[in-house]
């Protein structure tokens, strides 16, 4: 069926060089991993951010699309199944999915990843860890040359409930932050984001992390915190870059 499509070297580049390697990247994750060939329902998680509107896109060009229930992130991507005419499923119907594309932050050398920049990390880590397989779509800029906190700068986003959020800056900073703020809506909204799941989020900056399991375990175990921005323990399955020549690579 991927033949019917246009492929990706016959479309015009775009204007902006970055979303022509945001949508390389896409495009090749939804090409190589997608069950193009699928006739019974196929579950997708659809996840949150400006690169996987690309990858949603190329999913809406495909003509079995109607086989497809899409599993959204959070209200953006919602939006970004209904505008692409796909199915709307909630996780709570179809709580295993077959494959989920979603951007990063950052990727390290192992996989891991630093997500939440756009405030939806919950729902997609609910989406990611339900599925069987997850794929990484980011641009160039996301790769870290080692570590996690070497590219990506703002800080691991925490997910917090908003009561707790006094106690858990505090309690970061005991396990080694050097600098954590609760993330405000800035000329957009007076006061702090709040989440789809109307929670806060804090952004803390631990430096160069080399063993993120356990910093995502430390987090995690304070009283108040929902989840982490750090996705670990092997849960994507591989990343597509598309980088600054209008190519595109990968990692598994
Ligand atoms: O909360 C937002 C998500 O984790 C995004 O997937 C992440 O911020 C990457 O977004 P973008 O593709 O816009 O760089």
């Amino acid at each position: 069926m991927t033949s019917k499509l246009k492929q990706i070297h016959e479309l015009p580049p775009l204007s902006d060089p970055l979303e022509s390697a945001k949508r390389v990247a896409a495009y090749k994750a939804v090409d190589e991993n997608f069950p193009h060939e699928a006739t019974g329902e196929v579950v997708v998680g659809i996840g949150s951010g400006s690169t996987v509107v690309y990858a949603a896109e190329r999913i809406g060009q495909l003509p079995n699309k109607a086989n497809f229930v899409c599993i959204p992130t959070g209200f953006q991507s919602q939006q970004l199944i209904i505008d692409n005419g796909m199915k709307l499923g909630r996780i709570e119907q179809y709580p295993e999915i077959e494959i989920a594309f979603d951007g990063a932050d950052e990727v390290d050398y192992q996989l891991n990843l630093i997500k939440g920049g756009g405030a939806c990390l919950f729902q997609e880590k609910l989406v990611a860890s339900s599925s069987k397989k997850f794929i990484v779509v980011a641009d160039f800029r996301k790769k870290s040359p080692k570590h996690l906190g070497v590219a990506w700068k703002k800080g691991v986003p925490i997910e917090v409930v908003p009561v707790s959020y006094a106690r858990v800056l505090k309690d970061l900073y005991k396990l080694g932050a050097v600098k954590a703020i609760v993330r405000q809506g800035g000329s957009a909204k007076a006061g702090p984001v709040v989440t789809d799941n109307n929670n806060f989020l804090i952004d803390a900056d631990f430096g160069e992390i080399s063993n993120p399991q356990k910093l995502h375990n430390d987090i995690k175990g304070l009283v108040g915190v929902v989840e982490t921005g750090l996705f670990v323990n092997g849960i994507a399955n591989k990343a597509y870059f598309g980088e600054s020549n209008g190519e595109f690579t990968t990692q598994e």
